[in-house]
């Protein structure tokens, strides 16, 4: 039973109709704790239909009884556009006025932090044509670097691989680190703001990308020779590109490796590299095999992410 939440002791309990009526009379009653279990309910589509113009409406009731993560969570929305037109100045204003601790350290973020479109102004060094691979410097600020290292710290679990199989992640010797992903609904517009600069940086929409993943390595640990394309057949679900920006400096080793070509790039914090994954016809690139080679001493962060041919995350 728990005591602590009497909506989950309900569910737990398989007495769902029961929840559904509570939440929904709380949410008319205007409650803002039910407002928010609603609209994650109407995001997800659980325990009713998914319903991006129910959710903002839920969150935009919560915000305006003064439950602030429902206002972020609003921003949030509103600027990656899930259930309305993309509006990333619109996104900041509500963030303005939402103005909680965690708000203020975002916007705070975002003054220090490359926009949009000074996203194709930082230098660029091709470092190989085929496949295509770009280092650019300067592609994230200092205290976006620490920020996404920051809020992933706790999250951080052993890196799974995919299983070509069933499709389910597992624990695999190729990939030795920690890792985590910032789900869509848990992005913020710090992570948002770096997520659209990655697109405009690959010719991209922020859809074909797959969650931002936070990587770090301890001593010893690395990523074995691998290939971020699948094997079969192009398709939509293809990552054609990949993107890894650095988050910080101060450890040995831990390069990043292409086998094939000969190539040991070693990042700077706030740098990102950029390489295509896949030949004109979507097949995989077999030039592009590449490492982390093994972290001598200190620990090794990063960011990645890989982009699809097609929409990853829906509308
Ligand atoms: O850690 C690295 O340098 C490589 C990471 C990588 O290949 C990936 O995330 O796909
Ligand atoms: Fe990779």
């Amino acid at each position: 039973m728990n005591e602590s939440d009497p909506i989950r002791a309900l569910i737990d309990a398989g007495r769902i109709d029961e929840a559904v009526a509570q939440v929904e009379d709380g949410a008319r009653a205007g409650d803002p704790a039910s407002l928010w279990r609603l609209a994650d309910w109407r995001l997800f589509g659980l325990y009713g239909p998914q319903d991006f113009g129910a959710a903002h409406m839920a969150l935009a009731a919560a915000a305006a009884k003064g439950l602030a993560k429902a206002g972020r969570a609003r921003a949030y929305l509103i600027a990656a556009g899930i259930g309305c037109a993309p509006d990333f100045e619109g996104a900041v204003a509500m963030l303005r006025a939402v103005d909680d601790a965690e708000s203020r350290e975002q916007l705070a973020l975002l003054e220090v932090s490359p926009g949009f479109s000074e996203a194709m102004g930082a230098p660029r060094t091709i470092l190989s044509e085929r496949p295509l691979i770009v280092r650019i410097t300067g592609f994230a600020s200092a205290e976006e670097c620490d920020y996404l290292a920051m809020r992933s710290a706790d999250a951080l679990q052993p890196a799974l691989v995919v299983d070509p199989v069933t499709g389910d992640g597992k624990p695999d010797p190729v990939r030795r680190s920690d890792a985590m992903s910032i789900l869509a609904l848990d992005e913020d517009l710090v992570v948002h703001n770096l997520n659209r600069r990655i697109a405009a940086a690959t010719g991209t929409s922020t859809r074909q990308g797959e969650p931002l993943n936070v990587l770090r390595y301890a001593p010893g640990q690395e990523f074995r020779r691998h290939h971020d394309a699948y094997a079969g057949v192009p398709g939509p679900t293809q990552r054609i590109l990949t993107v890894l920006v650095w988050l910080n400096d101060g450890y040995s080793g831990g390069e990043t490796v292409f086998t094939e070509l000969g190539l040991r790039v070693a990042g700077r914090k706030g740098d990102a590299l950029v390489f295509r994954n896949t030949l004109d016809d979507g097949r995989r690139d077999e030039r592009g095999w590449h490492a982390g080679a093994p972290v001598g001493s200190g620990e090794k962060w990063l960011a990645s992410r890989w982009i699809r041919a097609g929409v990853y995350t829906p509308e």
